[in-house]
């Protein structure tokens, strides 16, 4: 038998859903140990002798991007082949500006597109408050057409879900984009106003792979339209976000306020922690200045560079 090509859709620690390009869906199995697919993978597949409906994946085709966190036990791999990344985050609660920034980096490292939302606009002051934390993304690296800032889009989607509907599903339009966000921003509540069963059919896939198996966290793919052309992956919450795949030296590249004055310090090998003549250290104020260094993402910065500068043991 020969193998078929196949998207996987939700994976439930080893065992994956793997749907054809005729939307028929079964779980399969890895074949090894090493290499597990991730949801977003394109595979090869190939149907199990005995006929229970059950395959093997027998190959993981090359993947264009694979976005992960690298804790200093595990990795943990988020999904493959994306086209970006929603980062939702909320007025309240109160969102971590150090876990916004890991996740930033991570998508910069991954070459994936991030998009950051802000939930809860009708809660007037905490919202304003946090739209205003939000400065410095809306404008790092700085202003006019190809500047490389985040798109922040705000949301409210128990009050205005019809118009945050329309906002997301163009946003989504033809892509293939990763939800992530902190527990209580309102992910679920975004999965269910864009697929409508979202909740029915996670319950028949972890059914269907919980059988007699220990099902605890899960990623899932979920189609927006018909076509199968534009999909939403939604996988689960998460604490800490750990970034040791990442060289503290690259830090510096991959945070775009910073990236933007590279070429000016002193030392080539600058650390833009403490040297002379460093054109980062320079840029750090308070205050709106898109070509300016927010204090606290220098402070955030600073440790993320002892944290990945720090010996492994
Ligand atoms: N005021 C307000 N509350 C909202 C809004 N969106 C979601 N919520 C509420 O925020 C709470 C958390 O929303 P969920 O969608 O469950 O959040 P979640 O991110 O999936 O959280 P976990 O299930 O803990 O992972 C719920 O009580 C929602 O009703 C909003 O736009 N405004
Ligand atoms: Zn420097």
């Amino acid at each position: 038998m020969s193998d078929a090509t196949g998207l996987v859709v939700a994976a439930f620690g080893r065992h994956c859903v793997v749907e054809s390009p005729d939307g028929a869906r079964r779980i399969c199995h890895p074949r090894g140990k090493k290499n597990l697919p991730v949801v977003g993978d394109r595979v090869l597949w190939q149907g199990a002798r005995h006929g229970d409906g059950e395959g093997t994946v027998e190959k993981i085709l090359e993947r264009r991007n694979l976005l992960y966190r690298q804790d200093e036990v595990r990795s943990k791999s988020f999904a493959a082949n994306l086209d970006q990344v929603l980062i939702l985050v909320a007025a309240e609660p109160t969102f971590s500006e150090s876990l916004l920034t890991r996740a930033l980096i991570a998508c910069e490292a991954a070459g994936v597109q991030p998009v950051i939302a802000l939930n809860k606009s009708d809660l007037v002051a905490p919202f304003a408050q946090a739209w205003q934390r939000l400065w410095p993304y809306r404008h790092m690296g700085g202003d006019g057409d190809g500047a490389h800032h985040y798109q922040v889009l705000p949301l409210s989607l128990t009050q205005s879900a019809e118009v945050d509907r329309k906002a997301l599903t163009q946003l989504l339009h033809g892509k293939t984009t990763l939800v992530l966000g902190p527990s209580g921003a309102g992910k679920s509540t975004l999965v269910n106003l864009l697929v409508p069963g979202a909740e029915v059919l996670t319950g028949e896939l972890s059914q269907a792979l919980g059988a007699g198996r220990h099902t605890t966290t899960s990623t899932t793919l979920y189609w927006l339209d018909g076509a199968r052309r534009s999909a939403l992956i939604d996988s689960p919450g998460f604490q800490s976000f750990g970034l040791n795949h990442i060289a503290a030296t690259d830090l510096a590249r991959l945070m775009p306020d910073f990236a933007l004055h590279l070429g000016g310090c002193r030392f080539y090998n600058c650390t833009h922690l403490h040297e002379p003549g460093c054109a980062v250290l320079a840029r750090v104020a308070e205050g709106q200045d898109s070509q300016g260094i927010s204090p606290w993402r220098h402070r955030i910065y600073r440790e993320l560079f002892a944290e990945l500068s720090a010996p492994a043991y």
